[in-house]
């Protein structure tokens, strides 16, 4: 398990972004689209054969396995694949994560793509985010390992404009205790905290600024 060093500018990281970046929102429309369609059974298969088409293009020059995780020289983080902040992946929300004096905090919306209970995000959803965000917080130094996180759900989260952060409460050696919430208009829907871990092997690594994919 490694970091991979992408050799390259700040402006050539952030025209990178500018390709990938409507691409991959353009993918998180047609996910959102294909739970929401009521089009004919005749227009869905039509609609099957032209996405078809397109991965068979984008299939024809692929990378092995993962994208990984990257990150320059000047330590930003290329995280694109990941699950939560990737730039290139259509599955996270995603979360672009600022840096605040106490830690981290982001504002996101999730739609039907993260339903779980009736109009609700899933539960699951909420665990992953608080645990990005949590071990995000926890990474100042670098990169933590969530060792153990507990979540508290108060009330259900509706789908919609939500707001997280995490922050970090104690430190002892590579062991990082952190604490964060996830809230909506009304305040507070779910708790969460975690032990993080920083690997022994990432003891001599540089910190890296993993906020925005
Ligand atoms: C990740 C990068 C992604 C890029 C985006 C970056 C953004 C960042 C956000 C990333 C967020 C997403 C993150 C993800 O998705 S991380 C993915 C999910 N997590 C994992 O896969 C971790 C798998 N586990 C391991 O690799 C090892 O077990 C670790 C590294 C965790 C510890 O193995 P190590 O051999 O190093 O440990 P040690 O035995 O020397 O113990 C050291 C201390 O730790 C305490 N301890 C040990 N284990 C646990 C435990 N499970 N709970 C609570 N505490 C635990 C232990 O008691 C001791 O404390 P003390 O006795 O000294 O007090």
């Amino acid at each position: 398990m490694q970091f991979i060093l992408e050799d390259i500018a700040e402006a050539e990281v952030e025209r990178r972004r500018g390709v990938y970046t409507p691409l991959t929102d353009t993918v998180r429309d047609l996910v959102d689209a294909v739970i929401r369609t009521e089009v004919g059974e005749d227009a869905l298969a039509v609609a099957q054969r032209r996405i078809a088409e397109i991965v068979a293009d984008l299939r024809s020059e692929q990378m092995d396995g993962p994208y990984g995780v990257r990150h320059t020289r000047e330590n930003t983080g290329m995280a694109w694949g990941n699950a939560v902040i990737g730039v290139r992946n259509a599955l996270a929300p995603p979360l672009n994560v600022e840096h605040v004096d106490d830690g981290v905090r982001c504002e996101f919306t999730l739609g039907a793509a993260y339903e779980g209970p009736p109009g609700c995000v899933h539960g699951g959803v909420c665990a992953m985010l608080l645990d990005h965000l949590l071990g995000n917080a926890a990474s100042y130094e670098s990169a933590c390992y969530t060792g153990t996180i507990t979540i508290r759900y108060l009330r259900p989260t509706r789908l919609g404009a939500l707001t997280a952060r995490a922050w970090v409460t104690e430190q002892t050696g590579r062991k990082r205790i952190a604490r964060g919430t996830i809230s909506d208009a009304e305040g507070v829907t779910c708790e969460a905290e975690g032990v993080f871990i920083v690997p022994r092997s990432a003891l001599d690594a540089p910190p890296v600024r993993w906020s925005a994919g």
